[in-house]
């Protein structure tokens, strides 16, 4: 991990374990890059993603040389893999786990998915016990899995090719602690933004620092990936998180668990059951008291936005010394008060619902802002 002294890990208040500021950070500002513990492959069919990079794979696949369900984007990838993420262990396990789910449907894909996790944890254990140690001790909740999946998913990789797992032993407890771990800690690297399709997940990893950033629905970061970009690179798959605006030290920072769009019912619930939390961030505050009706904060911009345009110049003005150096915008309006983080810090291509954040402050072009989904560039004083 890069840039760590920006960062420091505190207790916050009723979060557990959280993300500070050491010094005032500026808009653009990359403050961590972080290379995965592990990665898993989020498709149960052939997927179109290298099975080691999970870069988009281009030219003819490299099968793996044993299994038919692997493929490579190079032959360094495939070398690679071979003691790492594809281990013949990992190879001989995927193939018993692919046959074993073509002959029972009683597992559906998430189940199907996790399995494959437990396959990368495991493996994990044998090829790295510190990266191993790092995962046991992220954050996670048993109570958060269910007994049944735990059952059932243990039983079935107790049916791969055994493994010397030397001091971590191979038990359904541990099984029972992994999946709470991927559970609240997994980040998806996304399929390329299409504006016609649903973007999915290409692949999952558990990131060592990453997995501290609590969440917050206006958040002051947000997370990059490249994951197709830096062709010669191996640190592909590593998340890049850069602050939105001003930060002063001292300030948690937080990410967006999903997209800052979501409707407070939408939000509330996710982070409920995802993620075992209430969320009373200053947005959800206010959103809290909002009729069911008016349950969607993009009619209040859409509102806003007329309003707004009646007032264009005095606005750019307001908007400037409205936002703090927290980062918070003072209340000019009661009922919506976070309007300005919509219209400056979210993508307003169709479908995408990214968050824009300013190219490093270092870069020449630091009045461009970037969105996190799309890749879309785009000069703030447009917005
Ligand atoms: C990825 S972890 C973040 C780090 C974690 N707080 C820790 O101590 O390691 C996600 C978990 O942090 C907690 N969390 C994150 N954001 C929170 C928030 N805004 N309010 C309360 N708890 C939060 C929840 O328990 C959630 O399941």
């Amino acid at each position: 991990m890069e840039n760590n002294q920006l960062l420091k890990i505190s207790e916050i208040e009723g979060r557990g374990r959280g993300l500070v500021a050491t010094q005032p950070l500026k808009p653009g500002q990359i403050i961590l890059k972080d290379s995965p513990l592990l990665l898993y492959s989020a498709s149960v069919k052939n997927s179109t993603f290298c099975s080691n990079c999970f870069r988009v794979i281009l030219q003819s696949p490299i099968p793996c040389s044993w299994c038919t369900s692997s493929f490579f984007c190079t032959s360094n990838c495939q070398s690679i893999a071979l003691s790492s993420s594809h281990t013949p262990w990992v190879c001989q396990s995927l193939t018993h786990l692919r046959n074993t789910f073509s002959s029972h449907n009683n597992l559906n894909v998430d189940q199907q998915i996790q399995a494959f996790f437990l396959i990368s944890a495991y493996n994990l254990a044998v090829i790295s016990p510190s990266s191993f140690r790092v995962l046991l001790s992220l954050q996670g909740d048993l109570s958060f899995v269910s007994e049944s999946d735990v059952l059932l998913l243990h039983s079935l990789v107790a049916t791969c090719p055994s493994l010397n797992l030397g001091e971590f032993g191979f038990s359904k407890e541990l099984t029972a602690a992994l999946l709470a771990k991927d559970k609240v800690n997994a980040f998806g690297l996304m399929e390329p933004f299409e504006a016609d399709r649903e973007r999915g997940v290409r692949a999952y990893g558990i990131y060592p620092m990453a997995s501290f950033f609590n969440h917050d629905c206006l958040p002051n970061a947000c997370r990059f990936e490249y994951v197709d970009t830096d062709v010669n690179s191996r640190s592909n798959t590593d998340i890049v998180v850069r602050v939105i605006h001003d930060v002063p030290e001292g300030r948690e920072i937080c990410l967006s668990y999903f997209p800052v769009n979501f409707k407070y019912s939408e939000r509330q619930q996710r982070l409920k059951e995802d993620y075992g939390f209430t969320c009373n961030c200053d947005r959800c505050v206010v959103e809290a008291n909002w009729s069911d009706g008016e349950d969607d904060a993009m009619d209040k911009e859409g509102e806003e936005n007329e309003d707004e345009e009646e007032e264009d110049e005095e606005m750019e003005e307001d908007v400037d010394d409205e936002v703090n150096v927290n980062g918070k915008v003072e209340e000019r309006d009661q009922d919506f008060p976070h309007a300005y983080f919509f219209l400056r810090y979210m993508c307003n291509r169709e479908n995408c619902w990214g968050t824009l954040a300013p190219l490093p402050p270092d870069a020449s072009l630091s009045s461009v802002m970037e969105c996190n989904v799309c890749g879309n560039l785009s000069k703030s004083d447009e917005l």
